[in-house]
């Protein structure tokens, strides 16, 4: 037995690293250290500049479609850093508030050709610690020793790729909290096995785990859950999905900390940041250099199987949420509308969703 981190604890390791400022390793038959750009400062990366050579700032397809920067990579693009090169202007590449007050940022040259592995499991990396995705990735000899000379988490590519399957979860606790729709409600929190957020259900009653529960998946939003934000339609549906849950007298509402659509809280005020210049909602993750939706619903289907269900009546108008669940093993037997909250200021937002992402109005 060893004391030693396994993999997906190193790559937990990773992320908390990188959200402070300090860069990782990644190790394969090539290797490369890694900064996020958001978090890069001053001392540690006019240090790396003078003892590396060649780096290239890794972008998402998104992102380099907004700076104009051409793709070779498919999905991402490398490009090129001047010697002279700020932190200010590597920041202003990675966070769309600076394109309007420093839009000449090119032309950019961006690399063609060779491997592009290491990029990708940085940029995935990156955007797993809900940091803006633009990542520094410097090619270095020897992985294992450049880590432990510098005292840097290290982690091999492999185990970044192979991370794939939902995250296994525990159950830490369960209490019974009486609520408003129904005195007979009961907390139970769940942490997953790699560092990550934790998530929530709240079951009410006795639900039957032989017959479809009446559930809702809810991802966090801050601003719509707690602070009765009008941008969005949250804070109604959590209350109208426990409202109907109650009335029928059981069933489970899953909290899952996915603020943002999984991009964070910060990244989602960067989003209404451009909302605010005219862009919509898809437009302004793309903007940040995100897909629209960056969340993984398997987590959801994952705790109610633990729960000992099977199937479900799943509130919801996001049709991604049914397919999610019934790929993860859960069946759901019926789809209950869950058509609340729609003002004047969220009626563009809930248009675009309906049209861009599918959601049925
Ligand atoms: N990135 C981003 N996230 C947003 C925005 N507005 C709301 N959100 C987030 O969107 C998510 C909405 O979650 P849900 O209501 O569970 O999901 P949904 O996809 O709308 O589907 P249903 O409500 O089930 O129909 C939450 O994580 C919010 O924080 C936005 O403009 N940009
Ligand atoms: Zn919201």
């Amino acid at each position: 037995m060893s004391l030693t981190p396994n993999p997906t604890e190193r790559i937990a390791r990773a992320r908390a690293d990188l959200r402070m400022g300090v860069p990782v390793v990644i190790a394969d038959r090539k290797s490369a250290l890694v900064f996020a750009v958001e978090t890069l400062n001053e001392r540690r990366w006019r240090h790396a500049l003078r003892l590396l050579e060649d780096p290239v700032m890794t972008i998402t397809d998104w992102r380099a479609h907004t700076l104009r920067a051409r793709v070779y990579d498919g999905d991402l693009a490398r490009v090129d850093i001047p010697k002279d090169a700020s932190i200010e202007w590597l920041q202003s590449l990675a966070d769309p508030a600076y394109d309007l007050s420093s839009p000449m940022k090119g032309p950019l040259k961006t690399k063609r050709g060779g491997d592009t592995v290491l990029h990708r499991a940085a940029l995935k990396l990156v955007k797993s610690a809900h940091l803006l995705p633009a990542a520094i990735v410097i090619p270095i000899p020897n992985a294992w020793t450049f880590s432990s000379t510098n005292d840097l988490t290290v982690m091999e590519l492999d185990s970044l790729q192979s991370d794939d399957q939902a995250p296994t979860m525990h159950q830490v606790v369960q209490a019974s909290l009486p609520l408003e729709v129904s005195d007979a409600g009961r907390l139970h929190v769940f942490r997953p096995d790699d560092g990550g957020e934790e998530h929530y259900a709240i079951e009410i009653g006795q639900p039957d785990r032989s017959k479809p529960v009446l559930s809702r998946l809810h991802s966090a939003c801050l601003t719509g859950d707690l602070l009765g934000s009008l941008k969005c339609d949250c804070g109604p549906q959590l209350r109208a999905g426990l409202r109907h849950i109650g009335d029928e007298g059981s069933g489970v509402l899953l909290y899952l900390n996915q603020e943002g659509r999984g991009i964070g809280l910060a990244n989602k005020m960067r989003a209404y940041s451009l909302q605010d210049q005219g862009f919509d909602t898809v437009e302004a993750n793309h903007r940040l250099g995100f897909e629209d939706d960056e969340r993984d619903f398997r987590i959801g289907s994952t705790i109610l199987k633990s729960m000992g269900f099977s199937s479900v009546r799943l509130m919801t108008n996001n049709p991604a949420k049914v397919a999610r669940m019934e790929e993860n093993g859960i069946k759901v037997v019926d789809r209950v509308p869950l058509k609340v909250g729609k003002n004047h200021h969220n009626a563009h937002y809930l248009d675009i969703k309906a049209k861009k992402s599918g959601h049925i109005l």
